[in-house]
């Protein structure tokens, strides 16, 4: 049996990160309707895994056990298949598993990082050899922060996100609190009263603590459950929102400090926190997608 044949009998499994936005300023808004922003993404530990095989047959099956995330032909998993399957015209095709562990529509860029992975692991399996730049311009259809996993490296992001800059970060253990709601990100970014012209930064003055997130203060009055969970976690460390949120989250000093943080959470009697969910991650720089190639 050849390599190849080989690696295209045996599912590959692989992860989606997660990521934060250690802040986010929106600068300016397009013609299109998209905006302009200044973010640093901080890739996660922890995220979604995806189990891919070939499907001689030129087929795209998928399965996931989260009935929540709509039609599975809308999937983001399903679209990055089709999409990469269309643009290289491979005849192979894939039958492909998500196992969902991150909320929707939580800041997390969730969908965004399990189509990121789809492309990377079809690029793999299908031989078809795209480079990472040209799988992140296809992906950015996809979702603008599908190119910052497709590159695989926390990174300074301009543009609506695809402009990347690769950074190296501290690291840090986070609690990240992810309340029940799910949060529209078109839905803050088309409301009127959405912060929209904040002068740009450089990372110097993000180091300096002068940086927020512009759509905070917006998400907050919407979601109560938001404003409580950031509230409640300011007590422990600097909480801010991720992305559009709905989660927030906080650097702790160490790894200790953070299940501190999850015990505290855990016997806390506020019913505002009640649907809240607590997990701890870590930063990292490099994304264990590629080093599972
Ligand atoms: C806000 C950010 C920050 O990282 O993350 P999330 O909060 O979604 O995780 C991202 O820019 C989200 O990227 P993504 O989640 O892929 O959003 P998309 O599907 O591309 O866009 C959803 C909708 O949000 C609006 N949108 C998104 C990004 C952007 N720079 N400007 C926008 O106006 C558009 O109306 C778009 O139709
Ligand atoms: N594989 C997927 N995982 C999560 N959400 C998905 C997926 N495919 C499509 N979606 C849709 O994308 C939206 C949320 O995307 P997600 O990236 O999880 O949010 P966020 O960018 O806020 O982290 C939801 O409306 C969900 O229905």
């Amino acid at each position: 049996m050849t390599a190849m044949s080989e690696n295209s009998t045996r599912p590959l499994r692989l992860p989606a990160p997660a990521k934060l936005n250690l802040f986010l300023h929106i600068t300016g808004r397009r013609p299109d309707g998209y905006h302009e922003l200044q973010t640093l993404f901080q890739l996660l530990d922890h995220g979604d895994e995806l189990e891919i095989s070939i499907q001689p047959d030129g087929q795209i099956t998928f399965e996931c056990q989260d009935q929540t995330l709509g039609a599975p032909d809308n999937n983001l998993v399903v679209r990055a298949a089709r999409q990469l399957q269309q643009h290289t015209r491979t005849g192979l095709g894939a039958h492909i598993t998500l196992y969902k562990h991150l909320p929707a529509g939580a800041g997390l860029g969730g969908g965004s990082s399990d189509a990121a992975t789809t492309l990377i692991g079809l690029n793999h399996l299908w031989q078809t050899n795209l480079t990472l730049e040209a799988l992140a311009e296809l992906g950015v259809s996809l979702g603008a922060d599908v190119p910052v996993f497709v590159m695989g490296h926390s990174a300074w992001a301009e543009g609506i996100g695809e402009k990347l800059t690769p950074v190296t970060l501290p690291e840090p253990y986070f609690v990240v609190l992810s309340p029940a709601c799910h949060v529209n990100t078109g839905e803050i970014f088309s409301h009127q009263q959405l912060t929209r012209d904040s002068s740009p930064i450089k990372i110097a003055a993000f180091l300096a603590g002068q940086s927020r997130n512009d759509c905070e203060p917006l998400v907050r009055r919407l979601y109560p459950e938001v404003d409580s969970a950031i509230q409640w976690l300011s007590k422990f460390g600097p909480a801010r929102l991720t992305g559009t949120g709905s989660s927030v989250f906080a650097p702790m000093a160490s790894e200790q400090a953070a299940r501190n943080v999850l015990q505290a959470l855990n016997t806390a009697e506020d019913p505002a926190l009640s649907g809240t969910k607590g997990w701890i991650a870590k930063g990292v720089n490099r994304s264990p997608v590629l080093k599972c190639l």
